[in-house]
């Protein structure tokens, strides 16, 4: 084990309740890691601007770079020293200076649907409500029902389900980690197939962020690394990248590790759902950003450039 040196290490945070959740776990794994007591780690919640914009799809407010921006200043700043994160909700580019550069072991990845006096999304009748913000998620359900009338539905988890509570939608899609995490897995009436409803990459790992060249924090956090999962995201988050000139285009990707060996499913799909290419690719998982990028460039090449700015 290595020695680490004395001081109370600060984990930066988003404040919602399952970002801290997150962090939460994060401080338990490595005071378990290293024999330290609670004392030796401080979760710092910190307020951003994709928390404070409510009133639209953060595709418009300017995307995912949204939810991290005042937490990477407060890592740079040396407010902080690690940053915990929903790895699905990082962009893939991060600021010089800063990496993602280690993953706990991933929650299942899938998608789970809470229904209102129903069980399975298949039960809703005709015409059906379902609530969903992330385009993703709006795209799928359009694919697999092109009767129903997806609603927009921001906020928290527990926002969301008191919308529903209300009678807003019928139905709605979550991350089956986020709920687990929150002690919520209890509201899930189904969970939805990993090759209907492909998750977004990233989904159901908690990925932390660090400053580069950090050595004393490295030396920390290589004692919680889950090497598989920071393979799977290696492969997602390269597909993604490649991919990602606008967050306009619903994308999903997931990678499965097991044995050294690699297998990724990636998906773009047309927001109204009517249009999808899909691909899947295996490998080494030494091979894991290769693969990644492999895959986008086969689903680009079946797209075509058109279809990336369709949608805009
Ligand atoms: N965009 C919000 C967000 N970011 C991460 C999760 C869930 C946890 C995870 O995927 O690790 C959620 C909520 C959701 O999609 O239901």
């Amino acid at each position: 084990m290595q020695t680490l040196k004395i001081g109370t290490r600060k984990i930066g945070t988003r404040g919602s309740p399952l970002a801290l959740a997150q962090a939460h776990e994060t401080r338990v794994r490595l005071m378990k890691a290293h024999g330290l007591p609670e004392q030796a780690f401080e979760v710092v919640p910190i307020s951003t601007s994709g928390d404070r914009i409510q009133d639209r799809p953060l595709s418009e407010a300017g995307g995912k770079g949204l939810f991290t921006k005042e937490i990477e200043e407060a890592l740079l700043d040396g407010r902080i020293d690690i940053a915990v994160h929903s790895s699905k909700d990082m962009p893939t580019v991060l600021p010089d200076g800063l990496e993602l550069s280690t993953f706990l072991p991933r929650e299942d990845a899938r998608d789970a649907f809470i229904g209102k006096g129903v069980k399975r999304i298949a039960d809703l009748p005709h015409g059906a409500k379902v609530g969903s913000s992330s385009l993703r998620r709006q795209a799928l359900i359009r694919r697999m029902r092109p009767d129903f009338e997806v609603v927009m539905f921001r906020g928290n988890v527990q926002t969301r389900l008191r919308k529903l509570d209300e009678g807003i939608a019928e139905g709605t899609i979550l991350a089956y980690a986020g709920l687990k995490r929150l002690g919520l897995e209890g509201v899930i009436t189904d969970l939805m197939p990993l090759e209907d409803f492909p998750p977004a990459p990233g989904q159901g790992a908690i990925g932390i962020e660090t400053r580069v060249g950090d050595s004393d924090i490295e030396n920390m956090l290589a004692a919680i690394h889950h090497a598989p999962t920071g393979q799977a995201l290696a492969c997602e988050r390269a597909f993604l990248a490649a991919l990602d000139g606008s967050c306009r285009t619903p994308i999903a990707g997931h990678a499965k590790v097991s044995g050294g060996k690699l297998s990724f499913a990636g998906l773009i799909i047309s927001p109204d759902g009517t249009e999808w290419h899909d691909v899947r690719l295996e490998g080494k998982a030494a091979d894991a950003a290769e693969i990644g990028a492999d895959a986008a460039r086969t689903v680009r090449a079946r797209a075509g450039e058109k279809f990336f700015d369709g949608w805009l």
